[in-house]
């Protein structure tokens, strides 16, 4: 694991429409070995700044493994990891967080016995100036359709204002970059349609780049960009979800379906 690639995407490119563009967050060659698995398999991997990526694939294709390689929660076997042009392969998690990457795992990791309002707090004391503390708290529950709840414990509130008051925490942070595993898991469709939303709306409005996990492919497509397909470990392919649906070798693998 070297401290600097030259390799490695870090300066500004121009697309096609010749808007400045940066790759915010890379992989080479990722690996992560379980005794005799390998669960990723020298993954090389590229989101820019203000992307929206889906990671899709089946059940075991190391799409968790992947995500909780770029957390920090677990220590690859080899390859590295960029940020924001620097090296954080070995970083610890709460020093990524530091640095702007947000993570949203399944369950809620939220305080169930605190107010909504105290849960809010608890992050933005960390960054924010305390002149303006209570001002920003408001905010947030305002912005997150939370004030009505502030003053209810967390554990009354439903699955899917729980997943939006943790959203509203991970936001405190001023993210760059958010790291979500399956977040419309277990959630009815009109919550799915307002996770979708407000995923999409912080993606537009505050510029933050997000890694999704998703197994559910109608809310893949209503708000993903870019699709990166893993399989037994490697990146199968990338392309557009339009791309991606109509892909029979992604069908096969993916769905199951066989040819
Ligand atoms: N802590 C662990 N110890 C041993 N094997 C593990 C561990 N975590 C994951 N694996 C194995 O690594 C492989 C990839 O698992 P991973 O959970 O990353 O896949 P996934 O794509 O997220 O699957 P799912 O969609 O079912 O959550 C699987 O074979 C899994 O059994």
């Amino acid at each position: 694991m070297g401290t600097s690639d030259p390799t490695v995407k870090t300066n500004v490119a121009v697309d096609e429409t010749g808007v400045d563009t940066e790759t915010i967050l890379q992989t080479r060659d990722l690996r992560k070995e379980f005794g005799g698995l390998t669960a990723t398999d020298d993954i090389d991997f590229g989101i820019d700044e203000g992307e929206l990526r889906c990671l899709i694939g089946p059940n075991g294709a190391g799409k968790s493994t992947f995500v909780k390689l770029l957390t920090g929660r677990l220590e690859p076997t080899d390859g590295s990891i960029y940020y924001d042009g620097s090296e954080i392969t070995t970083l610890p998690s709460h020093e990524r967080v530091t640095r702007g990457i947000s993570i949203k795992f399944q369950v809620p990791s939220i305080y169930p016995n605190l107010t909504v309002r105290e849960n809010i707090r608890i992050p933005l004391q960390t960054v924010a100036d305390p002149a303006n503390f209570e001002e920003r708290t408001h905010e947030l529950l305002e912005r997150f359709h939370l004030a009505e709840t502030g003053d209810e414990m967390a554990s009354t509130l439903s699955h899917g204002q729980q997943q939006r008051l943790e959203i509203a925490m991970a936001m405190s942070l001023e993210p760059n970059l958010m790291l979500l595993d399956e977040p419309v898991a277990g959630l009815s469709v009109e919550e799915t349609s307002e996770i979708a939303d407000l995923l999409t709306t912080i993606n537009e409005e505050d510029g933050v780049a997000f890694i999704v996990i998703e197994h559910d492919i109608d809310f893949v497509e209503s708000i993903a960009d870019q699709v990166t397909v893993l399989h037994q470990g490697e990146i199968f392919t990338e392309g557009s979800i339009a791309d991606i649906r109509n892909d029979p070798d992604v069908r096969r693998i993916y769905l199951g379906e066989e040819e």
